[in-house]
Parts: structure tokens; sequence; C-alpha cells
């Protein structure tokens, strides 16, 4: 046994995975074997998912008919929609909701019961939970609003109908392209903590429905994908100061705070998701007459870059490219979640595949040989 401490578990070795292959020197990110600009450019998020869960691109039939699969699983219980206008009259926080409510999907869900290993049960209980999750987002965000929620449409692709049901009317072709795009790029990362997270919650043998809460909870932290919602909230912030984006970044250095989506345990170059999202999100602004937000990020960028050696994450140009799709900025981690899911449920199989429990161990440091004194006598 090593005694070696890895705080943070930096660059431990601690599974086997088929799944996603990142290169943190070169700013290279793989889903099994297929590099994330091509599936980017030319695969559905579907398709993805069909890939991750399957370990094979579909086929034009099988795609059909697994994202046929998909659309039918998208309405979700009166009792799940009940709790979603219980929750959005309470204003609950949109990341808070979506864990509340997708652990009540267990309650609803035919194969509850099943062994929590039982492969074929976890694929439809996957599939359903990630069909599920926009249905209950958009209708969270529009009760809020005081509006009411917009049926799922089963003619629409996974990204296209979240939008619909969202705004109300069909997105046209970029806005569906553009949230397809940034659905494929966050769906798998390797071991980051969300993922980690999960795993760990299945290694004790609990179900999917145990592991999928647990995943967006880590996941809404500040280091984590709660950042692209950071990031816009600075860049709003930097636009209302009137400040140069160099002396905003240097005054947020100066006292002592991080730059939210910069920064990345396991890249040392700018992040590939980055990098297509900052093509994203200077093309919509081109259209949209809106060039600041990109402007203020590649000048802040630049700087860091050049200066601190820090590069951008995936959450840096995510929040610009979804603030000109006119997105409301506190769902981006959960539109983050929407995608990810598809990752959490790919890693839960693979750990029950092999599974052995996790369970690492902290160096103890604290007192020993202390006499016990009974509570009155202290
Ligand atoms: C989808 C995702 O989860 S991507 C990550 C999203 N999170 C963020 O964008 C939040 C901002 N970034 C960070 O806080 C970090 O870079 C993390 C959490 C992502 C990675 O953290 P770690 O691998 O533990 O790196 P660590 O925190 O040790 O940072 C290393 C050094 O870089 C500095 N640093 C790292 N990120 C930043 C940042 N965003 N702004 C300023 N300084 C930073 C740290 O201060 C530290 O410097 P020091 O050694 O002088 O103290
Ligand atoms: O890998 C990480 O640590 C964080 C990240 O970029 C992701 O989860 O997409």
């Amino acid at each position: 046994m090593s005694d070696d401490l890895k705080k943070g578990l930096e660059g431990v070795l601690v599974a086997e995975s088929e799944l996603s292959f990142i290169d943190g020197d070169e700013g290279r990110l793989v889903y099994r074997g297929y590099d994330i600009e091509d599936l980017a450019r030319d695969a559905s998020y579907e398709e993805v998912l069909y890939l991750l869960w399957h370990g094979r691109l579909p086929n034009r039939d099988e795609l059909d008919e697994f994202s046929e699969s998909m659309a039918t699983a998208r309405e979700i219980d009166d009792g799940v929609m009940a709790t979603v206008r219980e929750l959005a009259a309470a204003d609950e926080e949109p990341m808070a909701a979506l864990r509340t409510v997708v652990s009540q999907l267990s309650a609803y869900d035919d194969d509850a019961a099943a062994d929590p290993t039982d492969e074929a049960a976890n694929l439809r209980k996957g599939r359903r939970i990630t069909a599920k999750i926009p249905t209950i987002l958009a209708a969270f965000v529009r009760v809020r609003n005081g509006d009411e929620p917009v049926a799922p449409r089963e003619d629409l692709d996974h990204a296209t109908n979240f939008l619909y049901m969202l705004n109300g009317e069909v997105p046209d072709d970029v806005l569906a392209e553009t949230f397809d795009m940034a659905l494929v790029l966050h769906a798998d990362h390797g071991l980051n903590a969300s993922t980690f997270t999960s795993m760990v919650i299945s290694s004790t043998l609990a179900d999917l429905h145990s592991a999928i809460p647990g995943g967006i909870g880590a996941l809404s932290g500040s280091l984590h994908g709660g950042a692209n919602q950071d990031v816009m909230e600075a860049l709003l912030e930097l636009d209302d100061s009137g400040k140069d984006p160099v002396e905003w970044v240097e005054d947020r250095l100066d006292a002592g705070e991080r730059v939210p989506g910069f920064g990345h345990r396991v890249y040392n170059v700018k992040d590939p998701r980055a990098k297509i999202l900052s093509e994203k999100s200077e093309a919509l602004g081109e259209a949209a007459g809106t060039p600041q937000w990109h402007d203020y990020s590649v000048a802040i960028e630049e700087y860091l870059t050049e200066e601190k050696g820090l590069a951008p994450n995936v959450d840096f140009y995510s929040a610009s490219t979804y603030y000109q799709m006119g997105i409301p900025i506190d769902i981006y981690t959960p539109i983050f979640v929407m995608s990810r899911v598809g990752g959490w449920v790919a890693h839960v199989l693979e750990q029950y595949e092999d599974n052995r429990l996790i369970r690492p161990r902290a160096r103890y440091v604290g007192p020993m040989d202390e006499e016990f004194v009974p509570v009155d006598e202290r």
C-alpha cells in the first residue's frame, strides 16, 4: 500500500475505459475512436448517444429506431410535472430542481425494480432519463416565467425539440444545429468529477437513478459545469464596467479571483471543444450584430494564454454561444446535464460490467489516544 498522497487524485489511474480519450498536450478529444471535430461537424446527439451506449455508430435503420425510442419517451408523468410546478413556484435553482426531479423519475420507471446491473434495463432507464431531462428543464423554465409547459413533439430531434419546448416555436436551422453540436461536444469527457461521482455511486451497486442525480450535483459546482454560467455573468459584468477586457481581467486576478472558463486538470492547451464553440460564438455574433461577446472573450483568452499560461476550457465559449441563442443564463449548466447524462450512463454501464467497489483512503492526521470525558464533565 503506497502512502503517496495525490490531492485531487491528480493523474491517478483508476479504471480502463473505451469511451473517451483525451490528449491534454495536443488538445485532442476522441469518443470511441472518433475525433470530436468529426462528430461535432457530422454526427447528431442521438448518434453520439448510440455510439457511447452501444459501442459503435448506428446504421440508418438503427438510428431511426433509436431516435424514435428516445422521442416516444419524452413525456413526463403528472406526478413529475407536479414537482416541476412546485419547484418553479418555490423559485428553486434550476440545477437543484433538475437533481430533485431526475431522482423522482425512478418512481415512474417500469425498470426501477430491476437488478441495478441489468444492462438491458439500464439502457432503457438511461434512455428514458436522457429523453425526459429536456422536458423537465423546459417545463421548469416556462412555469417559473408564468407560461404553460409545451408538450414534446415526437417528429423533432432531441436538440430541436428542446428549443421548441423552451420557446414554444420551432427554432431555425442555425439554432437547432448549433445546439445539437453543443450537445455532441459535452457528451463525454473521461473521468471528470461528475462522471467519477456517478461511477463511485454505481460501484456500490446502487442504481442508475441514484448515480445520475449524484452526477448532476457534482456538475453544478463552479469548478466544474457551473463555470459556464459564471463565464456569462463575468462577461456581462465586464460589459457593464466599461473597462477594457485586459484591465478587467487583471483587476480580477489582483483581487485573488479565478477567471471562470480557464484552466483544466487535463488540458495544458486550448480545449478542442472551446475551439469549435469559439467559431460558433463568433458566427452568431456576426449574424446578430453583437460581436462584443466574442471580442471580449478573445481579448481575455489572448491575455490569459500569453501572460498566465491559462487556456480556455469548454465552458468559456459555450457561454457566449448560448447567450446569443437567447437561452437563460441560469440554465447553461442544466443544458450541460442534458448532454453529459449520456456520458454518465455510458460510464455507469462500463462500471457495472467489471465492477469493484471504489474506496480510496485518507492519511489520518487527527489526534490519537484522547481520554474520553463524559458529556457532563466536559
Ligand atoms: C467542464 C469543466 O469542468 S471545465 C472546468 C470548469 N471550471 C472553471 O472554468 C473554473 C476555473 N478553473 C479552475 O478553477 C481550475 O483551472 C480547475 C478547477 C478547472 C482545474 O483545477 P486544478 O487542476 O486543480 O488546478 P489548480 O486549481 O491547482 O490550478 C493550478 C494553478 O493555476 C491557477 N489557475 C487555474 N485556473 C485558474 C483560473 N481559471 N483563473 C486563475 N488562475 C487559475 C491556480 O491559481 C493555480 O495557480 P497556483 O499554482 O499559483 O496556485
Ligand atoms: O474533464 C474535466 O475535468 C472537466 C471537463 O472538461 C468536462 O467534464 O467536460
